[in-house]
């Protein structure tokens, strides 16, 4: 493979943004539910796992620190192409970012690599409407950019190999911990962010969908581990529902799979958080703060494996991707062979899911693929 990133001009880290002090908190949270129908109630809680943590969210850290490593990356591999970083609710903002790397080399072609491994609504498309948004924004200004992304990448060897490695890590940091681990006395808990039902229909209309691009992913795990580890008891469960109680989301939440585990006498668990490619909010207040209080409460053993943060397979992997899709780009073909562990379920044709997957009843202009280019 080529080590070029033309025909694009630069790199852009997008990503979901968060406060970083307690100032920017509500105004963080307004732009996050603008529109969505988010209940107050629900709003002053998220609020104070913020405000638990002096307003400020791990995520921008973990992006800091994933820029870093990208660059490095690049680096290595003589990729001379900038990269940037934009986000959906918080500073930097997308367009912003676009708008002076713009201003300073001239660039109108940007590559996004985004923080989500999955199809759905929340963690892909709206991130193309994002860039349509950017695109019109800066229109307005005279400024003329466009948007490509790079594929979902749940089945890249890049990430899955990264989430291998955190899950054998856990299990010995379990079997240090408590001394055994024996298939009748754990259970490892895959968790995701869950979402409204009719987003997981909406996913599989173009895709295999959310949830089973997670249950693939968890059984090449399980297929992974097996020579080392025999049988591992293993399930997928759900965190930081939010939306009103009276409509459908994604369950078991795990605080609750929990109290029934523990109740057929499954003494502890190994909690994975494979939905989140770092040290969300979620995972610090949800996961390290909440469920490992469900866990003291139930007595039951308790270990979170890391996320894949910066590990080196996954931040090659993020410049494969990005120099897979540049390729694809410039023959004009989607067909190149794409490296997956596990799975054909991402449709040719944009590089993300597909032109229409995980529409919902509004359509909203997405980049890249609709309206079709202009150009
Ligand atoms: C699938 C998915 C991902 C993973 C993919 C991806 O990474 O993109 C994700 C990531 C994130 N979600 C985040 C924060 C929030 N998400 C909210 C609300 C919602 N998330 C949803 C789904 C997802 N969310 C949905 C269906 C809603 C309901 C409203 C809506 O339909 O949009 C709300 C509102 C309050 C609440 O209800 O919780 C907040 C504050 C942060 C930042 C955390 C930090 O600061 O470290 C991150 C990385
Ligand atoms: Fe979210």
């Amino acid at each position: 493979m080529q080590a070029d990133l033309s025909p694009f001009d630069a790199l852009v880290l997008m990503s979901f943004g968060g406060p970083e002090q307690e100032e920017d908190v509500l105004p963080f949270l307004q732009n996050v539910t603008a529109g969505r129908g988010i209940p107050d109630e629900r709003l002053k809680e998220v609020g104070e796992h913020y405000y638990q943590f002096g307003g400020r969210s791990p995520i921008n850290e973990q992006n800091r620190s994933l820029l870093e490593a990208l660059s490095r990356e690049l680096e290595t591999r003589g990729i001379t192409t900038p990269l940037l970083w934009g986000n959906r609710n918080w500073k930097p903002f997308l367009a912003d970012a676009v708008r002076s790397e713009h201003q300073r080399s001239g660039a109108r072609k940007f590559l996004a690599i985004d923080t989500s491994a999955y199809s759905s609504y929340s963690s892909c498309r709206q991130y193309r409407e994002d860039f349509a948004a950017a695109q019109t924004q800066l229109l307005t200004e005279g400024i003329h950019v466009d948007f490509e992304k790079i594929r979902q990448y749940y089945n890249h060897p890049g990430f899955a190999q990264a989430q291998l490695s955190c899950v054998r890590e856990a299990l010995e940091q379990y079997r240090a911990a408590t001394g055994s681990l024996d298939p009748d006395d754990y259970r490892v808990l895959y968790v995701t962010h869950s979402i409204p039902s009719t987003m997981q229909e909406n996913s599989e209309r173009h895709t295999n969908g959310y949830r089973a691009q997670h249950e693939e992913l968890i059984d090449w795990l399980s297929t992974e581990l097996e020579p080392a580890y025999g049988r591992v008891e293993s399930e997928l469960v759900y965190c930081s529902r939010s939306g009103s109680p009276h409509t459908p989301w994604l369950e078991p939440d795990i605080n609750d799979r929990m109290k029934e585990l523990s109740e057929k006498g499954v003494g502890g668990v190994v909690v994975v958080p494979i939905g989140f490619v770092s040290d969300h909010m979620e995972v610090k207040y949800d996961l390290d703060t909440e469920a490992a209080q469900t866990a003291k409460d139930l007595q039951m053993d308790f270990v979170r494996a890391a996320t894949v943060g910066i590990h080196p397979e996954f931040v090659a992997g993020l410049i494969d991707l990005a120099v897979e899709r540049a390729e694809q780009v410039r023959q004009a073909a989607e067909e190149i062979k794409k490296p997956v562990v596990t799975g054909t379920s991402l449709s040719s044709g944009s590089g993300a899911c597909s032109r229409n997957c995980c529409e919902g009843s509004r359509l909203v202009p997405t980049q890249p693929n609709w309206p079709a280019p202009s150009r």
